[in-house]
């Protein structure tokens, strides 16, 4: 028997016991034992835990773990029932159990002419509907046939949306600026509530050629709302036409409630609909991401598809123990529950995905971020890690003088991009080319630094520099071949499994989100307190609160 099992054969034996005897094992074993130049097996190691799905690279060797930890977790995943969650999923079966819903965002980017799985067909149909009234609108407005009010063709779209209904979008047209695209039109996201990104829009657009996107599920998003009622009263008042001519002309509305669309006075032929079944945290597939198409076109954003789809099938398919997805998962699982390491950095080596961080915030910690799990009960460890992060070579310049010697242990995911098409001139691609590996190599050294600390240092080198950085911060690397729409697609599909798959381990719903639903009702008590519309039921009832509310009245 191994040390692991000695460890739990006095406690009842479950896979979860058994992980805790082992992480109670390996605390003796730093990653410079696992993976330093002193360790006979450390290649090995290395080579067996590197995964390659098409322009998709996991490196999980600097993880602190080994073949046996892998091998405990997918014991772990199987008594959880992964597989037949996994199944149910796929089949459309109601996941999202408080809501009664199923959660099929894998139906909106299921390719035609290939079968999907049983209980899936009417919610692909759907979608593909939606996705052909989608392609024609961007194609519409990349002919310069969309005339605005005034009959001038539209030149800028402003996405206005929060949330899912933004961050996707946002961070995937951020990426994919540079990739080739034959449109003339210009997207613009704005999602803070206090106008703060509409105000220089509406300074610096030309009304007559802005077309407005209101992306939101719910259609009932205060933020959302009060930024289109601004958009709409700037179109209106500058083109000197009435706000239903407006909303005519100059409006798309994208969301799960078309009676709302239409009530507010959106043309169906200007409505993209997706159903209750898709959350708005995975919906960047969906037509919330038609602002993508807009400025990618859809050669791109088919693309981004198909590299979501083709993750769908190898998460769908692959055994839990080359599946990327549920590796990534069960790995963060471990780090989280087992080594107690609570926060978790996201460091993108590529500006392009200055947004990723952000995006994965929303992602997991509303998926995840949840203490009562799906039986009632009270979930007794912390659930999904803090996420967090930024650019990586603009951070290291930040804060990662803490995460080497501070006194906080972090788990971290770095993204990298190994290659980068540039349209220049020779000299300017030779010198992008040196900045590209510069990136690179700051990135592998930073991650070695996190893993080995001190250990990183070279023998020669190790008297000038200054000592005590502690190491042993485990970390992985995701590398694409190239940022482009598909291996993107692909990335983000493989982060959204892997929200699933702790979900199943920590038996949560990964697909409400109540906490965030109280903090909107309290808002709105407040709200209609400071613009003298409050009922007795809305007083406010704290002292500091009270306090507040009066100083902001004497200031404004
Ligand atoms: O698309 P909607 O309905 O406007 O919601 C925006 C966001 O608000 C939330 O409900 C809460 O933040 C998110 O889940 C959602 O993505």
């Amino acid at each position: 028997m191994n040390a692991s099992l000695t460890a739990v054969s006095h406690r009842l034996y479950t896979p979860v016991n058994a992980l805790h005897a082992h992480a109670e094992h390996l605390q003796s074993q730093s990653l410079s034992d696992l993976i330093g130049a002193s360790s006979p097996s450390a290649r090995e190691r290395a080579s067996a835990l590197a995964f390659t799905l098409g322009s998709l690279h996991l490196d999980l060797s600097k993880q602190r773990i080994t073949q046996e930890t892998l091998s405990l977790l997918v014991d772990w995943a199987q008594s959880c029932g992964l597989e037949a969650k996994r199944q149910a999923l796929f089949a459309g079966k109601k996941m999202n159990t408080s809501e009664r819903r199923s959660a099929l965002h894998m139906a909106a980017r299921w390719p035609a002419g290939i079968a999907p799985p049983n209980g899936m067909e009417s919610a692909v149909d759907f979608c593909q509907h939606q996705r052909l009234r989608l392609t024609e609108m961007v194609e519409r407005l990349h002919r310069g046939d969309w005339f605005g009010a005034t009959g001038q063709s539209i030149t800028d779209v402003v996405h206005i949306g929060v949330g899912g209904s933004d961050l996707g979008p946002k961070m995937i047209s951020e990426a994919l600026a540079d990739r080739p695209s034959h449109t003339h039109v210009d997207v613009h996201y704005v999602s803070s509530m206090d106008g703060a990104q509409l105000l220089p829009l509406m300074e610096r657009l030309n009304p007559a050629t802005t077309l407005l996107v209101l992306a939101s599920k719910s259609f009932t998003t205060a933020d959302t709302q009060f930024n289109i009622r601004t958009a709409l009263t700037w179109l209106s008042e500058s083109l000197e036409v009435d706000m239903p001519t407006v909303c005519r002309y100059q409006l798309i509305g994208v969301s799960s409630k078309p009676d709302n669309m239409t009530e507010f006075g959106i043309p169906d032929a200007h409505q993209l609909v997706f159903k209750d079944w898709i959350g708005g945290r995975f919906s960047l597939w969906s037509p919330i991401g038609v602002s993508v198409a807009m400025q990618l076109g859809m050669e791109s954003f088919n693309a981004l598809l198909e590299g979501a789809h083709a993750m769908d099938r190898h998460f769908l398919e692959t055994p839990l123990i080359e599946n990327l997805p549920v590796l990534v998962a069960l790995v963060g699982a471990w780090n989280c529950q087992f080594l107690n390491i609570s926060t978790h950095a996201v460091l993108p080596y590529d500006g392009r995905l200055k947004s990723l961080p952000a995006y994965l915030q929303q992602l997991e910690m509303e998926s995840n971020g949840k203490s009562v799990s799906l039986d009632g009960r009270s979930v007794a460890h912390a659930t999904c890690p803090i996420i967090w992060g930024d650019v990586g070579p603009n951070a290291q310049h930040a804060f990662y003088q803490l995460l080497h010697q501070g006194g906080h242990t972090v788990s971290a995911d770095f993204v990298a991009v190994a290659s980068r098409e540039v349209d220049a001139p020779q000299a300017v691609k030779d010198s992008l080319a040196a900045q590209e590996q510069l990136t690179l190599a700051n990135c592998l050294a930073q991650a070695q630094l996190f893993a080995l600390g001190d250990d990183a240092i070279p023998a020669g080198l190790r008297g000038h520099m200054a000592q005590g950085y502690r190491g042993n911060q485990p970390n992985s690397l995701l590398l694409l071949k190239q940022l482009d729409a598909w291996s993107l697609g692909a990335l983000i599909a493989l982060y959204e499994h892997k929200v699933f798959v702790q979900s199943v381990l920590w038996n949560l719903n990964p697909f409400d989100q109540p906490g965030v639903e109280l903090g909107k009702k309290l808002a709105t008590t407040l709200f209609n307190t400071m613009t003298g519309n409050s009922s007795e039921q809305d007083l406010v009832s704290d002292p500091s609160t009270e306090q507040l509310l009066h100083k902001i009245g004497e200031w404004r």
